[in-house]
């Protein structure tokens, strides 16, 4: 049998259907502002895609048609939350959104892929195991829960199994191996599992979506105005929703209000059309925070309108502001014809232009745009385990370095433990939050810097000490190969990889545990422990905190 290498656990026979995860070469399109970072290629990823078709003497080369029906059976929960299917004799792969485990159900195939396909399901034959009824209305429909009829602890055993899949499979870190057990931490479940998202965002739209399925019935309304969240796929189609059992109490009071007013013909506001580009209201943001002496709810409602006209939003805003949690309505404008949230220009049309949170005993003040943890409750446990993993001396003397730092939370609530934290982020307005949440809690010990970590420059490590311990929580796309490279030089005892996506933490821990060995780089990190944390329950998202130490 081949010995492992040093740098942690490794499978010797990966699944190949399990590889695909790819960089590909895309134009730049944000320049650094700061001097460390220099040009490169962006980091993109694919999802994982499934094992091959099976090429055994009893299905030489299937492959089903498009438009073709299956009755099929789903096996498990793959990345990004898809039912993962065998077609019966042939071993198959079929993915289909909104298939749960053991559910018997007709499928449509819609599109090819390489070596699998993607089917629409049709008819439900028997419902998947650990049936519920989902409390939300809208949860068959709109996109963001899509487990929300699957039992809570169902969802969370199948998080955790796709996390030590792509561990396996994709991060190459054998679970033959003793050793791997004690890697794998079995997943932290949300103990609160509605009305956890501190932050919603919905849209203004011409024309009421309608499911296909409740066409013809009731709701057939197609030519309304809609506010809500974007039907699956569609930028242009709105599901209207009057409620989100996602989000707080008080954003839903407030919603309920909008709602029934916004329409009304002496209000005069019109939604924002894609297509035309005529309209004025674009999207509506609902932020809840806390007011940190009274812990009292604090609400923030974001218009974002297509021009700046104050006097047409000032009745809709007078009816909010009569909400006593309401401390907020701002007016981001955005011009252009894009469809984000995040305005030119920003005003305030009521109260103060920020709301507070408080996290791991700081105070955090946050803006319309700021970049928070949307769960609150379990951004508090997330954070003590990388504190716990963080495993600090405390005595002042270690350097931490914070890449991806958002508004610095993460660096902040280790500060006060270490000599210095050193922050590096993309976006500006974070960066100045950062430094505005040091000052708010008497921190002195931090520096935040702007920069694009996918352009460092071989002069990176020149702008802060050696540190002790790296933490890096990049979104989705993962680390850059540039980066990696760079802490594979670094050498820093520690790396704690916080990710909201395993598939590409699994690619990056095997980087920095067995090296990239087509660049001539070892690896020189052995993986200590992955701990999943369910952060947003009855949606596909999984964090993961990962603790690497130099060997
Ligand atoms: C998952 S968030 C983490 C934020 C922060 N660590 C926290 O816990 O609040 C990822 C952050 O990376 C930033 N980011 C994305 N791409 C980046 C890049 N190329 N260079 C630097 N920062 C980037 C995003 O703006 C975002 O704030």
């Amino acid at each position: 049998m081949a010995a492992a290498p040093a740098g942690g656990v490794r499978l010797l026979h990966p699944r190949p259907w399990l590889r695909n995860l790819g960089r590909r070469a895309r134009p730049l399109s944000i320049l650094a502002a700061s001097s460390p970072i220099q040009h490169s290629e962006e980091l993109t990823t694919t999802a994982a895609s499934p094992k091959p078709p099976n090429k055994d003497k009893n299905s030489p080369s299937y492959y089903p048609k498009r438009g073709q029906t299956l009755e099929l059976v789903c096996e498990s929960l793959a990345f990004k939350g898809k039912g993962l299917c065998k077609v019966a004799d042939t071993g198959f792969v079929v993915m289909c959104d909104r298939a749960l485990p053991g559910e018997k159900f007709i499928g449509r195939v819609t599109r090819k892929k390489d070596n699998y396909a993607e089917v629409k399901k049709l008819k439900t034959i028997t419902p998947h195991w650990d049936n519920v009824e989902a409390p939300c209305e809208f949860a068959s429909h709109c996109g963001g829960c899509k487990t929300q009829n699957l039992l809570y602890e169902a969802q969370v055993r199948a998080k955790e199994e796709q996390v030590r899949e792509l561990i396996v499979h994709v991060g190459k870190f054998s679970d033959k191996n003793s050793e791997y057990d004690g890697i794998m931490k079995p997943i932290v479940p949300c103990d609160i599992q509605f009305h956890y998202r501190n932050k919603m965002e919905f849209s203004f739209g011409t024309k009421k979506w309608v499911p296909a399925e409740l066409l013809g019935q009731e709701c057939d309304e197609t030519n309304e105005y809609a506010l809500g969240l974007h039907a699956p796929g569609f930028y242009d189609k709105v599901l209207n929703i009057n409620r989100c059992l996602l989000q707080s109490d008080p954003a839903n009071k407030v919603l309920a209000a909008i709602q029934d007013s916004w329409r009304h013909s002496e209000f005069s506001l019109s939604p924002y059309d894609v297509h035309s580009h005529r309209g004025f209201l674009k999207h509506l943001m609902l932020r809840t925070g806390r007011n940190i002496e009274t812990g009292q709810p604090e609400l923030m409602v974001n218009f974002v309108t297509s021009s700046y006209q104050p006097e047409l939003l000032k009745p809709l805003v007078e009816k909010i502001a009569a909400f006593p949690d309401v401390v907020s309505v701002m007016n981001n404008v955005n011009t252009s014809v894009g469809n984000t949230s995040v305005g030119e220009e920003e005003y305030t049309l009521f109260g103060k232009s920020t709301i507070m949170e408080s996290l791991r005993g700081l105070k955090f003040q946050i803006s319309a745009n700021s970049f928070f943890q949307t769960n609150t409750h379990q951004a508090e446990i997330l954070y003590k385990l990388i504190e716990d993993c963080a495993c600090l001396k405390g005595d002042g003397s270690e350097i931490v370095l914070d890449l991806f730092c958002g508004t610095g939370t993460i660096g902040l609530t280790l500060a006060k433990r270490v000599r210095h934290v050193y922050g590096f982020e993309i976006v500006d307005q974070a960066i100045s939050d950062a430094c505005r949440n040091a000052n708010l809690n008497g921190i002195s010990n931090a520096t935040f810097v702007q920069g694009d970590l996918n352009k460092i420059g071989e002069n990176f490590g020149e702008y802060f000490p050696k540190p002790d311990l790296v933490i890096t929580d990049p979104n989705r796309p993962g680390m850059h190969i540039k980066l990696i490279k760079f802490l594979l030089k670094l050498k820093a005892a520690r790396i704690i990889y916080v990710s909201c996506n395993p598939a590409t933490c699994a690619r990056d821990l095997d980087y920095l545990c067995h090296g990239l060995p087509e660049q001539n780089m070892k690896g020189c990190y052995k993986l200590k422990s992955v701990q999943p944390v369910d952060m947003f329950p009855h949606t596909p998202h999984i964090e993961c905190v990962c603790l690497l130490e130099l060997c």
